[in-house]
């Protein structure tokens, strides 16, 4: 019906062929195929109970986590619906604790991907939205195996990424690096069609997301960002700020692309061991890329996250996107910060400590 009106996922990407006419089409293969991989995850999580997928795997992932079944399951889906088309010259998924290896017979590509294949698990059991999400490198050798210094690559150099969100509808929102385009699947006739062909982040909102649980670790320029948000209409910022935490990333980056506002996962003082809660690889960047490419603005709290050097394919780091302005802001009380604002009494956080220093410098 009203779907036919529109272009699919398939046609979007032969039009972005069309003007790249160098292009060999391995690229739109591996798009189909992480699609096909969304298709198959959003079916299972769907079917929840009756497809006897939810609760915990009994299991932990390399990050320590524990993993939920579909954690395992989308992580075997999205490695079968793209590790065999020749397309890849490596991949790397959050619960895998080194880079997959790829089928001995297999030809190399040229693209790396990156994925989280299931995001936001503590939400499943809840019947609350999840995602994936996932970021395409080019290989720095193409057509051999990648190792993982090829994958240390900053997110400036990601030729596209996007997520799936499992929602009352499930969607595909993708950057090709020119602009987001967001495809509604139908079901049925098992389509992505082009509902949503270039979304753009809101510059202002009244909006913010942050897990307040946390408070008591956060640093000084985060305390003054929310505390101000928290003021209302008669404190500095004169007007009154509403807020959302869904723990879900997928779902609070689809809600800031569709209305506007910010997330904050900033750098805390919880564990030293962890600076920030989401994964620069396969979290921060591909996130980041798509806030970038519809006009919003992506951080780590002090600089654009695109531009950080990774240095281990699970490196966490602090994370602050959304609306451009309000990024901006958080960005300059960073900038603002007295050297001594954050718990001296802390030997580790000290202004003059090792940690603290390097933390300035990110
Ligand atoms: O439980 P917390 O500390 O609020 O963290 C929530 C964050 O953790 C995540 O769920 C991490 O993702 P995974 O579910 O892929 O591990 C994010 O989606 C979300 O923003
Ligand atoms: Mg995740
Ligand atoms: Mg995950």
């Amino acid at each position: 019906m009203f779907s036919l009106d529109r272009s699919t996922l398939t046609e979007y990407l032969i039009e972005h062929r069309r003007r790249n006419p160098e292009a060999t089409g391995e690229f739109n293969a591996l798009i189909l195929q992480v699609a096909q991989a969304c298709k198959a995850i959003s079916r299972a999580v769907a079917h929840g109970t009756l497809a006897g997928v939810l609760g915990g795997q009994g299991s932990t992932n390399v990050q320590g986590e524990e993993q939920k079944k579909l954690d395992v399951l989308a992580d075997e889906i999205f490695l079968r619906a793209t590790h065999w088309g020749g397309d890849l010259a490596g991949m790397v998924s959050e619960e895998n604790e080194a880079p997959i290896p790829l089928p001995a017979s297999d030809q190399r590509g040229k693209y790396l991907l990156a994925f989280d294949p299931l995001d936001g698990s503590s939400n499943i059991d809840v019947n609350v939205a999840v995602g994936s999400i996932f970021s395409i490198l080019r290989a720095p050798i193409p057509g051999a195996d990648a190792t993982e210094p090829d994958f240390l690559q900053p997110g400036t150099r990601q030729v596209a990424a996007g997520y799936a969100i499992y929602g009352p509808s499930t969607m595909l929102v993708l950057t090709v690096g020119n602009g987001v385009a967001g495809f509604t699947l139908d079901p049925i006739i098992g389509e992505f069609y082009l509902t949503h062909p270039d979304i753009r982040v809101p510059e202002t909102t009244r909006e913010f997301a942050i897990n307040a649980s946390n408070a008591r670790f956060w640093e000084s320029p985060v305390r003054r960002y929310v505390d101000e948000c928290l003021a209302g209409r008669t404190g500095p910022r004169g007007a009154d700020f509403n807020m959302r935490w869904i723990a879900s990333l997928v779902a609070e980056t689809h809600r800031i692309l569709m209305r506007g506002g910010v997330f904050l996962y900033p750098r805390d003082r919880k564990d030293p061991a962890r600076p920030g809660r989401l994964r620069l690889l396969y979290e921060c960047n591909p996130v980041g890329f798509i806030v970038e490419q519809a006009g919003g603005r992506a951080s780590t709290g002090v600089r654009p996250v695109l531009e950080v050097q990774p240095e281990a394919l699970h490196q966490r780091i602090g994370f602050v996107f959304g609306s451009r302005e309000e990024v901006e802001r958080i960005e300059r009380y960073h900038r603002e910060r007295r050297p001594d604002d954050d718990l001296p009494e802390q030997p580790l956080f000290h202004s003059r400590s090792l940690f603290r220093d390097a933390e300035l410098s990110q």
